[in-house]
């Protein structure tokens, strides 16, 4: 939570020319905000929202591309990681001192109530395998503005573009 993935995916969908989906977003559009569903419904009714609203970002994105910007939770679905072996997945690693200060600055995430940085830690600690697992590309995120991270992210995914090809001449 917090390390970029709207801003960089963002970013990168004008670089390359293509639609950018926050999955978060689309949610918040039509079920309401991320808070009032896990107050309201739990968790595990927001984590099926979220399945089928990645799904469906897939399905659209697949004949002409597209960037999606998956929320911290989406990939433990068992359903979603088959889906996202169909595209490239890019983790964006982090640590707790870069995002603190963003984290402080916005307390609309119901899985980090109560002592945030904690919980991101512990959130964090649980899910960095399945993310590295899951992930083509792994891109430090510590430093460099959204802009900087955008072209390198785009140089990352053109290499690992052309890798793909040669491997399956
Ligand atoms: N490299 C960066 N340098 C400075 N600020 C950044 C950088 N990346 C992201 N930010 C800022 O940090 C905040 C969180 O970024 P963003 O919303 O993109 O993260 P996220 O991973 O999508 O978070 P969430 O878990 O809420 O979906 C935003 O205010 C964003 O502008
Ligand atoms: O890491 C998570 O589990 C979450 C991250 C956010 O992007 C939202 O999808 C939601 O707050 C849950
Ligand atoms: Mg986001």
């Amino acid at each position: 939570m917090a390390v970029g993935k709207s801003a960089i995916g963002q970013q990168l969908s004008q670089q390359l020319g293509v639609p950018f989906v926050d999955t978060d977003a689309v949610i918040v559009e039509g079920h309401g905000s991320i808070a009032d569903i896990f107050a309201g419904r739990g968790e595990h009714a927001f984590r099926e929202i979220e399945a089928r609203t990645v799904a469906r970002a897939i399905e659209t994105g697949k004949s002409n591309g597209s960037v999606i910007s998956l929320g911290g939770g989406a990939v433990l679905d068992s359903g979603t990681q088959q889906l996202l072996g169909e595209c490239t997945v890019v983790y964006l690693e982090c640590d707790a001192s870069t995002v603190a200060e963003r984290i402080a600055r916005n307390t609309g995430r119901p899985l980090l109530a109560g002592d945030a940085m904690s919980r991101w830690e512990a959130l964090f600690a649980a899910r960095r395998p399945v993310y590295e697992r899951l992930a083509n590309i792994i891109l430090d995120v510590r430093s460099g503005t959204v802009a900087e991270i955008g072209l390198h992210l785009e140089e990352r995914l053109r290499q690992h573009a052309a890798l793909t090809k040669e491997v399956e001449k």
